[in-house]
């Protein structure tokens, strides 16, 4: 690989090629069938793949680029030992390597980077979608009835959707420099792609500040206001935002990756969730990659996030985001002052 290339097109190509492997991870977790789910909270779980996936992101990384400050959001229990050679990706993606980088972004140094990994974004979503590759009904029942967290409701809606919602699942590496999300990358580990007439698993969609997006093709926003919202983590206040925004549709998907792609291929125009349970590992890819195609992302009060080393991890007052400016200026003006301070306050 050539070094004449600056290291934020470097690392993004390495990025985007280390998402594809880790996806691959979160495709044989499932075909294994063993989970392996730990609870870390309240509606907050972990699994093999969330925690093997990290493992492959951040030491394929940290081999090619020591000095990077990498935040993941799983605390590893198995951090211990070697990670498996063949989850140490050192290729990098051809295509990205050969754009053209931003003059701002020529001279960043490792050291001024950080990297937010979040290496399943849609766990809820990846656990629920293992009942629905159990073919035989009686052992996906069973298996429901031994599911730390699926409610009666959600057993039906998604034996409804007869594929679960694998979809929603993504893995997200987002790059920060001064801060401010700079380039990003979602992969889909379960879109369905048709290449010739070759079945192919999964996509990779990136964006770079200044320069674009690549990997999915764009579309404009709906004609009417189409809201995505989670799926998994709705509270009263989470509702009420909702509630006045006098939307068309509300779309309710799993993770902060799968929103942001559904703003960015035309389905929604805007995410709102008026909730503190993001985390900086959730936002600062899509937001990179929102950034690159024209579209904003800031908290429910209209203020952008910070990416640096000490900030806390919280997205405390939520996130809104849109596909333009002008929705996203809609969208703030629809949220009630007493909502705000109720999130500001927490
Ligand atoms: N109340 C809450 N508690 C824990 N995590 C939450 C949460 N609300 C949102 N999140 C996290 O934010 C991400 C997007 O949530 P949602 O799908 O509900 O929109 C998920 O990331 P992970 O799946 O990576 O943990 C989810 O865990
Ligand atoms: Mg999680
Ligand atoms: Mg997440
Ligand atoms: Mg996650």
């Amino acid at each position: 690989m050539s070094t004449s290339v600056p290291l934020i097109v470097r690392l993004l190509s390495s990025s985007v090629s280390v998402a594809n492997r880790a996806g691959k991870i979160v495709r044989d977790v499932m075909s294994k069938g063993e989970l392996g789910i730990i609870e870390k909270g309240k509606d907050d779980y972990q699994t093999e793949a969330d925690r093997s996936a990290q493992r492959c992101i951040i030491a394929s990384l940290s081999a090619q680029y020591p000095k990077l400050n990498i935040i993941g959001e799983e605390d590893n229990p198995d951090n211990e030992g070697d990670v498996p050679s063949d989850w140490i990706v050192l290729e990098s993606d051809k295509d990205v390597l050969s754009l053209e980088c931003p003059v701002a972004l020529k001279s960043v140094k490792e050291e001024d980077i950080v990297v937010w990994v979040d290496p399943l974004d849609g766990t809820s979503e990846y656990t629920q979608g293992a009942l629905m590759l159990k073919r035989d009904p009686w052992e996906r029942w069973k298996m429901y009835l031994t599911h730390p967290f699926i409610s009666m409701k959600w057993y039906f809606s998604l034996l409804q959707s007869k594929y679960g919602f694998l979809e929603h699942v993504t893995v997200l590496i987002g790059i920060s420099v001064n801060e401010k999300p700079v380039a990003g990358v979602i992969h889909q580990p379960y879109y369905k792609n048709l290449v010739g007439s070759e079945k192919k698993m999964g996509r990779t969609i990136w964006g770079l500040q200044e320069v674009g997006v690549g990997g999915y093709t764009p579309a404009p926003p709906p004609d009417s206001l189409v809201i995505t919202t989670t799926r998994s983590h709705s509270n009263p206040v989470v509702e009420q935002a909702l509630s006045v925004m006098n939307a068309s549709q509300i779309l309710r998907v799993g993770g902060a990756g799968y929103k942001v792609l559904q703003l960015l291929e035309g389905k929604a125009s805007v995410y709102v969730f008026a909730s503190s349970g993001c985390k900086k590992w959730d936002t600062c890819a899509p937001e990179a990659v929102l950034n690159a195609a024209g579209g904003k992302l800031t908290d429910i009060l209209g203020n952008f996030y910070k990416y640096g080393a000490s900030v806390s991890h919280p997205n405390k007052t939520g996130v809104l985001a849109a596909v333009n400016d002008e929705l996203h200026s809609y969208a703030l003006s629809r949220i009630p002052q007493e909502l705000k301070e109720a999130l500001s306050n927490k």
